[in-house]
């Protein structure tokens, strides 16, 4: 029986989130020949929109080449990308701790945009769909900054933060989608996942 969805992510919120919707997709996982950073390179002067979906469309296309390339039997597959951005500014996945505490010190005090695109390609065709949240900080005392970059908790999540942690004390107000800001907006991934006849 081939399966139902394929989630192309190596992100376990994502996979935590579509369990939210009743979906246990089968993940398709990038091999080791296959470089991730490459993909998520950034543009000069490319506007987040733009590059969040530039990104997200390219992370479905190897997707759906690696699950060919391995001779996986056909079914829709499922891709993201979450993209912090202050103004034009994208802050992406901090580098080392010093680069998650500069990261911190730009959000504190400031509101910032979270975009998420979702894709699915089903049926031999591709679907978008972009959320778009905001995100208010209170200002956040430096030692709390530096006992949230100790926690590890900034590393691989867009922004140095994620929304579903400690940091979110220090978040008074967010316009859009928590889901959304995540990193996989469920009302967004419904509708495509309803188009598709993956869901009802
Ligand atoms: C802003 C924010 C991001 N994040 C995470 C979601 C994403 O996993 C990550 C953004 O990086 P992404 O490049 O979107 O995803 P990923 O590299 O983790 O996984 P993949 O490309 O394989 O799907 O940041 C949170 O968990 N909470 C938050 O509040």
């Amino acid at each position: 029986m081939p399966p139902v969805l394929y989630l192309a992510s190596q992100s376990p919120r994502r996979l935590q989130l579509l369990a939210q919707l009743g979906l246990s997709p089968q993940t398709l996982l990038p091999g080791p020949q296959e470089d991730a950073e490459a993909l998520e390179a950034e543009r000069p002067g490319e506007p987040p929109e733009v590059y969040v979906r530039r990104v997200t469309l390219a992370k479905l296309e190897a997707a759906c080449a690696r699950r060919q390339c391995r001779g996986l039997p056909e079914a829709p597959v499922l891709c993201a990308d979450t993209t912090v951005a202050l103004g034009d500014r994208i802050l992406g996945k901090p580098a080392d701790a010093a680069d998650a505490l500069r990261t911190l010190r730009l959000l504190s005090g400031q509101t910032h945009e979270v975009f998420t695109a979702v894709a699915l390609q089903a049926g031999g065709q591709a679907r978008l769909a972009l959320s778009r949240s905001s995100v208010d900080f209170a200002a956040v005392p430096e030692e709390v900054l530096h006992a949230y970059v100790a926690s590890g908790e900034p590393f691989g999540k867009a922004g140095a933060y994620a929304i579903q942690s400690s940091l979110a004390g220090w978040i008074p107000t967010i316009r859009g989608s928590y889901s959304g800001i995540m990193g996989l907006p469920l009302y967004e991934t419904t509708q495509l996942l309803r188009d598709a006849g993956v869901l009802p």
